[in-house]
């Protein structure tokens, strides 16, 4: 589905990146099978339908966004073809006159987690979990050398894709179909790797922080982003049914509890740096995600509360560096 000969350039020139090498092209033609995506030839005949547009203008470091001399037609033409790949969570994106207004506001993200970042300059990052790649961008916006994300929904890969024409078809920034088992373990490789939104829907959380130690060079920082809960060392919420109507989440630590955990997985100098409740401003169904969002998810009665009575949606931003 997408042509991948520079990034297979890439990382032959990378030597930390060669093992992975090996096996790359056989997990991206496993992760863009036909046989597990049925929708799959759908989302391709979207790609090739999209028109050709050259951007007079790029802005990735503020927001996501570019701007050329297009007709009102050429715009509509756009944007129809881009609602073939709904339901778009993140973002969100100004593509020309198309304005991509996505289930979450990830600029907010961004901005906490931003100020906590080692300077970016001439990193290699790995973003894990990705989506449809919106951070990956404002990485490279922020002076990353190159940004690979990896995400195993086919569908978020295409939406990528879908905006990379437009937003610099030849940048170093691209996006894998694949999970983060599919990443050689003890690679020790990126500079700079996050997790945002990952580790509450893995069954096993240590095996998790231990893979993504595995991804990073010797004191390489780990932006770790999750679901937490109040509460002292050693607490955790295993929700035993749904998470806010989630059937896979799995594990939600406290602060103190994961960093405990990540010391314990070959992480120092761990500091919790920032903590936020999540809002229906900042995850909330639009024109462009119209399925149910966090309104629908929490409780009638008592918005602190999830339906199924758990404590509401609380993110950590936690930072720490590969031993
Ligand atoms: N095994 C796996 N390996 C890697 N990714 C996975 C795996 N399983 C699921 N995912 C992917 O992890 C992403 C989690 S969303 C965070 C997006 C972005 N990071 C954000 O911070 O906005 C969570 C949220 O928004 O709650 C999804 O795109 C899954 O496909």
């Amino acid at each position: 589905m997408i042509d991948y000969s520079d990034l297979y350039r890439f990382f032959a020139h990378t030597p930390a990146l060669r093992p992975w090498l090996a096996h790359l092209p056989a997990q991206i033609a496993e992760g863009f099978s036909p046989d597990r995506w049925g929708d799959l030839p759908a989302w391709e005949s979207t790609l090739a339908s999209l028109p050709r547009l050259e951007a007079t203008e790029v802005e990735l470091k503020d927001a996501v966004r570019c701007a050329g001399n297009l007709s009102e037609e050429q715009n509509r033409q756009l944007e129809t073809i881009l609602r073939e790949l709904h339901p778009w969570r993140k973002g969100p994106w100004q593509i020309f006159d198309v304005f991509i207004d996505t289930e979450w506001r990830s600029d907010w993200k961004w901005d906490r987690v931003l100020p906590h970042l080692d300077p970016l300059d001439e990193r290699l990052v790995l973003d894990v979990g990705c989506g449809n790649g919106y951070h990956c961008w404002r990485t490279f916006g922020a002076g990353a050398r190159q940004v690979i994300g990896i995400d195993p929904s086919p569908k978020f890969v295409a939406q990528f894709y879908a905006l990379k024409r437009y937003l610099g078809a030849h940048a170093p920034v691209d996006l894998l179909p694949l999970g983060i088992e599919d990443v050689t373990p003890e690679l020790r490789a990126f500079d700079t790797t996050f997790s945002m939104g990952v580790l509450y829907h893995r069954r096993s959380p240590m095996d998790h922080l231990r893979e993504l130690r595995g991804t990073l060079r010797r004191g390489g920082q780990l932006v770790l982003e999750t679901l937490v809960i109040e509460g002292d060392l050693g607490e955790c919420l295993i929700p035993e049914g749904r998470y806010a109507q989630m059937r896979n989440v799995w594990a939600l630590p406290s602060c103190a509890t994961l960093e405990s955990w990540l010391r314990k997985c070959g992480f120092s100098n761990t500091r919790t740096v920032d903590l936020c409740k999540t809002t229906t401003s900042e995850q909330r169904r639009t024109d462009w995600m119209t399925f149910d969002s966090l309104q629908e998810f929490l409780s009638k009665d008592d918005p602190d509360l999830t339906l199924e009575g758990h404590p509401a949606p609380l993110r950590a931003v936690i930072t720490a560096y590969a031993d």
